[in-house]
């Protein structure tokens, strides 16, 4: 009995004494790690949570993002972190949760400068969103750093330069194929009487992904005549898995990547076939086929003869390219429908260069460069659509921020080496403060989609209008992007005088889009709209 309870009293010890020591290394470890970033600089206003590792606010943001309320979300985030109060204007805070882990939330045009030129080589994309995106992307140029990703960059540069991209013709065969459909051929349910409304999104990432693959490998997936194209489905599941896998975080590995990997399996056995016909050319044949009608894999097989990094650079520049236009294509068509003064404005600036209806000729390189109102409209949608609104980044050593720290915000802040970095384009090219004021000769709502502000004199001032990134990370494709949209916008408005603006099914007026935060910002209702002719 008495043995009982010494062994009791014994065993009650040790675990006090267990959770004791915990609770010290714990705070020990706390400490270490303020130390830590306090020798490197400052810490930003806290945002507050109540529950450990963050829990609760992971919840939060979980559910903000389900019901696409992002924006309001993480302004709400910063606005009342600890300490914001105090300062003019805050633009960045700081999450701690657990030990050590620390996410920075920045808007401030400063911090992005650093992370994206001055203090490049201290921030990249880390080695767990490489090790996350692996299977799909292997080692492409999208989620490598440092000498990986340099390689990439050199091996893609070529790709995109301007005598390479010169020649649009290959978007005609799609935009024929688009075309008949904005005009709803083969809708049935609309009055006899009026013309049909379409919904512009799934129509035009159709588009965008036929123009994409044929540019790529020299045949497009035909998902607008085809919408059910096996390659056109595996690609959006993956994409969409990887979108879950990247969100979950270091809780990913719960999901299962059985369906991720079939998928996968039949984009490879699609694009397969035409990385095996490449390199059965020798250099020679190579050549010669390059002087007639060259692809990008083409091209590509130039450079390297590895069949894993020709497949990776592919799907990468797919991913990279696809989207990212369909997105920026579909919100401008929308404001186009709301803008019926803009539509005749950019009409005219077509019709007088390269005529409208039956005698329109399409536009060439040099036209669509030259076409200012036309540069205003696409640069008016990528500032208040920006497709890639948050960006990550992660601190591949101690280093710092320049500004977010200290009781005025004005201070460096102190980063420890793998701290994610959480940078916001749409929070800073949408912020009223870089615009002239209400009452100001000038003024023109920045919340508001009006391209004349891009031909009346206002310039964005550096670092603030950043759709593409900036520094030596900017988007490669960023030319090719802009020619393919203002391809595809002039020959549209080409062939219809007017597109009106409906509302999404279940609604009975227009509203704003809704905002669909994923890997890419995407509309998150129906797009609708009536495409008149002549
Ligand atoms: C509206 C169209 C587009 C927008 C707004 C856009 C935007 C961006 C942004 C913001 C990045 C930086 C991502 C990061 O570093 O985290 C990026 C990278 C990239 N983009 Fe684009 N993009 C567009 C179209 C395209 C097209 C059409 C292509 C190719 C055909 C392309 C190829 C790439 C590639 C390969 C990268 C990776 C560059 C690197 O990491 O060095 N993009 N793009």
């Amino acid at each position: 009995m008495i043995e009982d309870l010494l062994r009791h009293a014994a065993s009650t010890d040790t675990a006090v004494w267990v959770v004791g020591l915990l609770i010290l290394a714990f705070w020990l470890r706390r400490w270490q790690v303020d130390a830590q970033i306090a020798r490197l600089g400052g810490r930003a206003c806290a945002v507050q949570t109540r529950l450990p590792y963050a829990i609760d606010f992971i919840y939060k943001a979980t559910v903000a993002n389900l019901e696409n309320r992002d924006l309001e979300f993480w302004d709400g985030a910063i606005m009342n972190a600890r300490g914001a109060s105090r300062i003019a204007n805050p633009k960045t805070a700081e999450l701690s949760s657990g030990m050590s882990n620390r996410v920075i939330v920045t808007k401030d045009p400063e911090n992005i400068k650093a992370l994206l030129t001055a203090q490049f080589e201290d921030y990249g994309k880390g080695e767990s969103f490489h090790r996350d995106w692996k299977e799909f992307l292997g080692d492409g140029i999208f989620v490598t750093d440092g000498e990986p990703w340099a390689r990439s960059r050199h091996l893609l540069r070529p790709m995109f330069v301007r005598e390479r991209i010169v020649d649009i013709t290959i978007f005609e065969k799609h935009v024929q194929e688009l075309l008949p459909l904005l005009a709803g051929q083969g809708l049935t349910s609309h009055a006899p009487d009026s013309s049909p409304a379409v919904d512009v999104v799934p129509l035009l990432y159709r588009y965008a992904l036929d123009a994409a693959t044929d540019y790529l490998l020299g045949q497009g997936t035909d998902s607008l005549v085809n919408p059910k194209a096996e390659f056109a489905e595996a690609f959006r599941y993956v994409q969409q898995r990887q979108a879950e896998i990247f969100r979950m975080g270091m809780f990913n590995g719960l999901l299962s990547r059985k369906r991720f990997r079939r998928e996968l399996r039949t984009m490879d056995n699609f694009v397969q076939p035409y990385i095996d016909k490449v390199l059965s050319l020798s250099p020679e044949e190579l050549d010669r086929k390059l002087q007639k009608r060259e692809t990008f894999l083409d091209a590509l097989a130039r450079f390297t003869r590895d069949p894993r990094v020709l497949r990776d650079q592919m799907y990468t520049v797919l991913l990279a390219g696809r989207d990212t236009t369909a997105t920026t294509l579909s919100f401008c068509l929308f404001e186009l429908s709301r803008n019926p003064a803009v539509v005749a404005q950019l009409r005219s600036e077509i019709s007088s260069r390269l005529g409208v209806g039956a005698r329109a000729t399409p536009p060439n390189y040099t036209d669509l460069k030259e076409m200012k109102f036309l540069t205003a409209v696409l640069n008016e949608t990528l500032r208040l659509y920006p497709v890639v609104p948050f960006n990550v980044r992660n601190s591949l050593r101690d280093t710092t921020l320049p500004r977010g720290g200290g009781a005025d915000g004005q201070s460096p802040i102190g980063v420890r080496r793998e701290t994610r970095i959480i940078f916001s384009t749409i929070f800073m090219q949408r912020a009223s403060e870089y615009y002239d004021g209400p009452g100001t000769p000038k003024y023109l709502d920045p919340q508001q989609w009006l391209p004349e502000r891009w031909v009346s004199g206002w310039q964005p001032k550096p670092w603030h209008f950043i759709p593409f990134n900036g520094g030596p990370r900017i988007c490669i494709g960023q030319q090719f992007a802009m020619l393919e949209m203002g391809y595809t916008l002039v020959r549209i408005l080409q062939e219809f005088e007017q597109i009106l603006p409906r509302p999404p099914g279940g609604k009975d007026k227009v509203e704003d889009p809704v905002l669909r935060f994923d890997i890419v910002l995407s509309p998150g209702s129906e797009l609708n709209c009536v495409f008149v002719k002549h």
